[in-house]
């Protein structure tokens, strides 16, 4: 049955309410971004979240264009268990693309949706101080070899001091997944765990996960197998199972950092379905899965 309009305003009224002045970071993958009336859709909902009282801080992804960008010059796009193996030239593609292109469309468009966003990596304020990750053992006809995946980083401390200022000024704050190490170079991190690390850092109330699928599928061919709850105690099982698999591994992964460390619930939803972000939100429904602690009760809030 549809709801009035006027009965689904007043449905969102405790969310609202239990949401004012909290922190939720809002992960959007390049997977969710397959529309420039996909990408208004959402940036318009997180200034709608800012205009209620709420702090989104945007975290964002890029993939598929680093890859797209990569063969455009020639280049082929190689990953080892969803790391893009990052050489020199790759870092800096990885830069060009989600610095300098996705990174200012995003902060454009929330201007243009009458936000104030402000556009941040790793490098600001050394916000994400990482480490290049060590190389990789692989099994190669029986004989144990090493990878090395280039520049791509591993987390070691995040200073949300510089996303607190901008917070308590009213910005919202867009961050590119590039970490700085000590010696000032840039590494390459998948969003998703950058999304976790900063929810987990800034004790945020929610991790939202914009992906391209409703969430999770025990099997993924079959929309109907959609899994609405997941504790953290059952990551780990789909994972060895192979439920979780490619792009999924590192969203649970994120989620499960966040929660493991404050954050009430992580949620995957559809960013490609319309306004996907207030209906998970605010209305009694929700349409994602959500990742939380087992003593959670089941409610969204
Ligand atoms: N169990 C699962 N349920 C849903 N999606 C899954 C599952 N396992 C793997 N996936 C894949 O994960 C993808 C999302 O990850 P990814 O492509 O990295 O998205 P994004 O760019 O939004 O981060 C889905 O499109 C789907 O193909
Ligand atoms: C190390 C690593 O793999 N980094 C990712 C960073 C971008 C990202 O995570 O984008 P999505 O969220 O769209 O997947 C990459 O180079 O693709």
């Amino acid at each position: 049955m549809e709801l009035k309009r006027e009965n689904v305003l007043i449905e969102a009224l405790p969310y609202m309410q239990e949401f004012y002045n909290s922190i939720m970071v809002i992960k959007v993958g390049g997977n969710a971004m397959v529309s420039s009336q996909i990408m208004e859709d959402i940036i318009k909902d997180v200034v709608l979240l800012r205009y209620v009282g709420i702090k989104p801080v945007i975290v964002h992804g890029g993939g598929p264009e680093i890859t797209e960008k990569m063969e455009r010059m020639g280049k082929k796009a190689e990953f080892f268990q969803g790391l893009r193996i990052t050489d020199d030239e790759t870092m800096e593609i990885a830069r060009m693309v989600l610095v300098g292109n996705i990174n200012t469309k995003i902060v454009s468009l929330i201007g243009v949706c009458g936000g104030k966003g402000i556009g941040l990596n790793g490098h600001d304020g050394r916000m994400i101080l990482g480490h290049k990750q060590a190389a990789k053992k692989v099994v190669v006809d029986g004989v144990e070899t090493e990878v090395d995946i280039g520049w791509v980083g591993e987390c070691e401390v995040i200073n949300p001091d510089v996303l607190h200022i901008v917070l308590e000024n009213g910005y919202i704050p867009v961050i590119s997944p590039i970490a700085v190490d000590a010696k000032g170079n840039a590494l390459n991190i998948n969003a998703d765990i950058v999304a976790g690390d900063i929810a987990a850092a800034l004790h945020a109330k929610k991790l939202i996960l914009m992906t391209d699928v409703s969430g999770l599928l025990r099997n993924i061919n079959d929309p109907e197998s959609h899994i609405s709850r997941v504790t953290l105690d059952e990551i780990d099982h789909l994972i060895a199972e192979g439920i979780i698999q490619g792009g999924m591994i590192p969203k649970l992964k994120g989620a499960a950092v966040a929660v493991q460390n404050g954050v009430d619930r992580a949620h995957i939803i559809n960013g490609s379905v319309s306004h996907s972000m207030l209906l998970e939100l605010f209305t009694d429904q929700g349409i994602g899965t959500m990742v939380c602690n087992l003593e959670k009760p089941k409610d969204r809030l």
